[in-house]
């Protein structure tokens, strides 16, 4: 019986006619019949001039918008118009079956003897160096089938580097990176003269891959960099002070450091930080009552410490009937940094990890009305470091060991359109390179954050070290670390 039924299932080895195909490419294809019939109405109908001048007003239109919006048409327009013209000329018709039968990519239907080719879906362009292409299979392919011929599809494409994924059955995504768009290092940022040209909601960290100014808000948002080893994090934590450097220094914004890496990378930054716990210097651990017994103590005693400085600007606020902070000299912006949060919420024992994760879920709900950031850089973003992971609002990936970090800091599907930051190369030439996530269209953008030097970590010490310094009498006794 069931040999039977797989008899009738089976195709009959004939093809179907070829205006059956013409009809069903054109159904798959709409604009290529549209647009001519459009615009031969239009002639007809409205005459060449008119019709020459609507199409004109319409470049125009594009060109205006670009060079009086660049961020806006760069977001939404680009990369709409982008994909129309790269699916075109990359993804379709003899340029695209040629590169994949070059890599043994596409079939020959043994019973009708028709070739085969994998069906281009959908092309989107989220930045200038970037395709998504969704895949449709042919029968007996798999995403292994073109996994296994990546390298030569990258070199017949002319792409410097190709992730493939499964989409759906059948389905897969072809990530094409054309290139690295930052051929130059981006120097560090420059610190304004004023605090008043600071602005809170957009502090500068570098360019991004369309040439523009990259920036993100901190004031009512908290940050999770994540980046391997030597990809440069570090830019992520010094641009963001000189950004906002003179109002460090004029006590708007007070910085609260936690280096549980040693000291290594902010030392020198010292004087600028309103509070201050290393792991490894004992000096800045200062015991009134006994109760800080090592380094661990006294960043988890930071901790504590900002997070009851927040409890005390929410009473202000309830007292003042506010709802939300106006950063001020008396109402300072709060910021935690914490470089390599594993180092105490994955090695720091038990009963630390507990501590720490409860302070910040606390701090993270309910700070950011009340003017208090959390800005924490980690290697390893699963859950087991980053519990509270959800709890951060601006999120930027660098590259990255494992094509499993790039959702988990981004977000769901975010390497699926396009941020393969695991692909980023582990050289220098790389450093600070990164992906974020648009908020209104969920598109990524590649970025690269300055390069901050000794010499500007020295220049913002000297120009943006605080005027006055609290050192934090604490009526418990209990003294947590403190700068310089
Ligand atoms: N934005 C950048 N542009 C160019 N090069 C950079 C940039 N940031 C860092 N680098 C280079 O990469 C090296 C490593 O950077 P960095 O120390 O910031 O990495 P990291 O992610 O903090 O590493 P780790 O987690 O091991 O401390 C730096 O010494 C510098 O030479």
């Amino acid at each position: 019986m069931a040999t039977r039924n797989n008899t009738q299932n089976r195709p009959s080895g004939k093809r179907r006619g070829a205006e059956v195909r013409a009809a069903a490419w054109l159904a798959r294809h709409p604009g290529v019949l549209a647009t001519p019939t459009a615009v031969t109405t239009s002639v007809l109908e409205l005459g060449p001039v008119t019709t020459g001048s609507v199409a004109a007003g319409l470049l125009t239109a594009a060109v205006a918008w670009r060079r009086i919006d660049p961020d806006t048409y760069h977001r939404h327009a680009a990369p709409r118009f982008r994909a129309v013209r790269r699916r075109w000329t990359r993804y379709h018709g003899y340029p695209w079956r040629r590169n994949l039968d070059a890599c043994e990519l596409t079939r020959i239907d043994r019973r009708t003897g028709a070739w085969q080719v994998p069906r281009v879906l959908k092309v989107t362009s989220p930045t200038p160096t970037i395709d998504v292409v969704t895949v449709k299979l042919c029968r007996g392919q798999s995403v292994r089938t073109f996994q296994g011929r990546r390298d030569e599809l990258a070199a017949a494409l002319g792409a410097e580097v190709l992730a493939i994924e499964n989409a759906k059955p059948r389905v897969i995504t072809i990530t094409a990176v054309y290139g690295n768009p930052f051929t130059e290092i981006v120097p560090a940022v420059e610190i304004p003269d004023e605090a008043h040209e600071v602005d809170l909601t957009a502090l500068e960290l570098g360019d991004t891959e369309h040439g523009q100014a990259w920036s993100e808000p901190l004031l009512g948002n908290h940050w999770l960099v994540h980046g391997a080893t030597g990809s440069g994090k570090g830019g992520l934590l010094w641009n963001p002070l000189r950004a906002m450097g003179p109002m460090i220094r004029d006590g708007l914004v007070k910085v609260w450091m936690i280096d549980p890496k040693g000291g290594m990378e902010t030392e020198q930054g010292r004087p600028l930080f309103h509070r201050y716990a290393t792991s490894t210097d004992p000096n800045v651990v200062l015991e009134q009552t006994g109760e800080l017994e090592d380094e661990t103590d006294a960043m988890v005693a930071l901790i504590t410490r900002f997070r009851d400085a927040m409890k005390q600007r929410q009473e202000l606020l309830r007292d003042q009937g506010l709802r939300k902070v106006e950063v001020s000299a008396e109402t300072p912006l709060h910021v935690l940094m914490i470089d390599e949060l594993a180092m105490l919420t994955a090695l720091g024992g038990r009963n630390v990890t507990y501590q720490v994760n409860k302070l910040l879920g606390e701090i993270m709900t309910q700070g950011r009305a009340a003017g208090f950031a959390v800005c924490a850089y980690v290697q390893e973003p699963t859950k087991d470091i980053v519990p509270i992971r959800d709890l951060f609002t601006v999120r930027i990936c660098l590259r990255t060991t494992s094509s499993d970090y790039v959702d988990m800091v981004l977000g769901d599907h975010a390497r699926l359109r396009g941020a393969i930051a695991d692909e980023i190369p582990m050289t220098e030439d790389y450093a600070g390179i990164g992906y974020r996530i648009t908020n209104t269209t969920r598109t990524p953008i590649r970025v690269r954050a300055g390069l901050v030097t000794d010499e500007d970590i020295a220049e913002l010490v000297t120009t943006c070290t605080p005027l006055t310094r609290d050192d934090g009498d604490d009526p418990t006794g209990v003294v947590v670390p403190i700068a310089a």
